[in-house]
C-alpha cells in the first residue's frame, strides 16, 4: 500500500474559537494535495498540528500508520505562512545553519544549501541579509529552507502567494519534482487555477471540516454542470429570467449559464438563437473556482437546520 500521511478525525479550538472539528483527510505519497478553503477556515491550524508545533484537542496525525513522533516530524519541509527566516542574517548562513539544526554534516549541509540556491535562483544572493531581499526572492529562501534537509514529507502554507509567474513556475516545478521522488506534498493556497493545474488531489474546508476532497475532475463530476452558449449578437441579460436558469457569467459573446433539475435547455437555445447565430451550445463542467464557490456558499447544517 501506498505511504501516506493521515489526519484523522482532528480538532482543535482556540478558546471559544472552534478551528477544526473532526477534519479528516490524507495525502499519499508521491502526490500533491492541494487545502484550499475561505479565510479562516482552519487550513493553517491543520498544518501547525501535523507539524506539531501546535498540538491538536482530539485526533490523530500518522505517516506510514505510525503516529507522528519528534524524529519523523523531523523529516518534514515546512514552510509557515509567517514566514520565519532571521532578517539580519546572510542567506546562505541561514540555509546552512538550518540545515544543521536537522543534522546534517557541514560538508552536506554546504552542498545542499549550494544546490537549492542555484535551482531557486537565489545563488546570486547568497551573501545578502535576507532583508534585504525583495519578498518574491525571500520566499525562495524560505522554500529552500523547507528543502535543503531532504525533507520526507512537505508541508507549505500558501507557498505560491506574492510570487511571479516566473517563481511561480520554479516552485511548481520543485513540488512536481519532490512528489515524483515519492514525498507527499500538501499546500495550501487560494489561487484555484494554480490548484486546478497542479494537483493530484484537491482537499476543500469550510468550518474546520474536509467537505469535499479528491481529484479535481472527481470534484468536477460532482459539481453543477454548466452550459456554454456562444451567440456573439446577444445584449447583455439575455439569459436572466428564463426559467430554471441562473446566469454564472457573460463576458464577450459567451455566456455560462447552469440549469436547475429539469430546466429545459432547448427553451435557452430558443432564446439565444432569438437574438442571432449561435456559434456553440455546450455543457461543460465546472471550474475549480465554481465547484468553491458552490460548496462555500452552501448553507452549513447548523444553518439549514
Ligand atoms: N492563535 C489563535 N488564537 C485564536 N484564534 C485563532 C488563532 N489562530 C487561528 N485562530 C482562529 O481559528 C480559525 C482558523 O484559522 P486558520 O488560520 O487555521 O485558518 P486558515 O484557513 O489558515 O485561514 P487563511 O486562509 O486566512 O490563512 C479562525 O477562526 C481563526 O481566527
Amino acid at each position: 500500500m501506498t505511504r501516506q500521511l493521515e489526519i484523522d478525525g482532528v480538532s482543535k479550538r482556540y478558546g471559544d474559537v472552534v478551528a477544526l472539528q473532526g477534519i479528516t483527510f490524507e495525502v499519499r505519497a508521491g502526490e500533491i494535495f492541494g487545502l484550499v478553503g475561505s479565510n479562516g477556515a482552519g487550513k493553517t491550524t491543520a498544518m501547525r498540528i501535523v507539524l506539531g508545533v501546535l498540538a491538536a484537542d482530539s485526533g490523530a496525525v500518522r505517516w506510514d500508520g505510525r503516529a507522528l513522533d519528534r524524529d519523523t516530524r523531523r523529516k518534514i519541509g515546512y514552510m509557515p505562512e509567517e514566514r520565519g527566516l532571521y532578517p539580519r542574517m546572510k542567506v546562505a548562513e541561514q540555509l546552512i545553519y538550518l540545515t544543521r539544526l536537522h543534522g546534517m554534516s557541514p560538508a552536506a549541509a554546504r552542498a545542499s544549501v549550494d544546490d537549492w540556491m542555484e535551482r531557486l535562483g537565489v545563488a546570486g544572493r547568497r551573501d545578502d541579509d535576507v532583508i534585504k531581499l525583495s519578498l518574491g526572492n525571500q520566499q525562495r529562501v524560505q522554500l529552500a529552507a523547507a528543502l535543503v534537509h531532504d525533507p520526507e514529507i512537505l508541508v507549505l502554507d500558501e507557498p505560491f502567494s506574492g510570487l511571479d509567474p516566473v517563481a511561480v513556475d520554479v516552485m511548481s516545478g520543485v513540488l512536481r519534482d519532490k512528489a515524483d521522488t515519492g514525498v507527499p506534498v500538501m499546500f495550501s493556497s487560494h489561487q484555484l487555477d494554480l490548484v486546478e493545474r497542479l494537483c493530484d488531489r484537491v482537499g476543500i474546508v469550510r468550518q474546520g471540516r474536509m467537505v469535499a476532497a479528491g481529484t479535481v475532475d472527481e470534484l468536477r463530476a460532482g459539481g453543477p454542470e454548466a452550459l456554454i452558449v456562444t451567440a456573439p449578437d446577444a445584449p447583455a441579460g439575455w439569459a436572466a429570467g428564463l426559467p430554471g436558469v441562473t446566469v454564472l457569467d457573460q463576458s464577450g459573446g459567451s455566456t455560462r449559464l447552469t440549469l436547475d433539475d429539469g430546466a429545459d435547455d432547448q427553451a435557452v437555445l430558443r432564446a439565444a438563437l432569438a437574438t442571432g447565430p449561435v456559434r456553440e451550445f455546450a455543457r461543460s463542467r465546472p471550474s475549480l473556482t465554481d465547484l468553491f464557490r458552490h460548496i462555500v456558499s452552501a448553507p452549513t447544517e447548523g444553518e439549514a437546520a
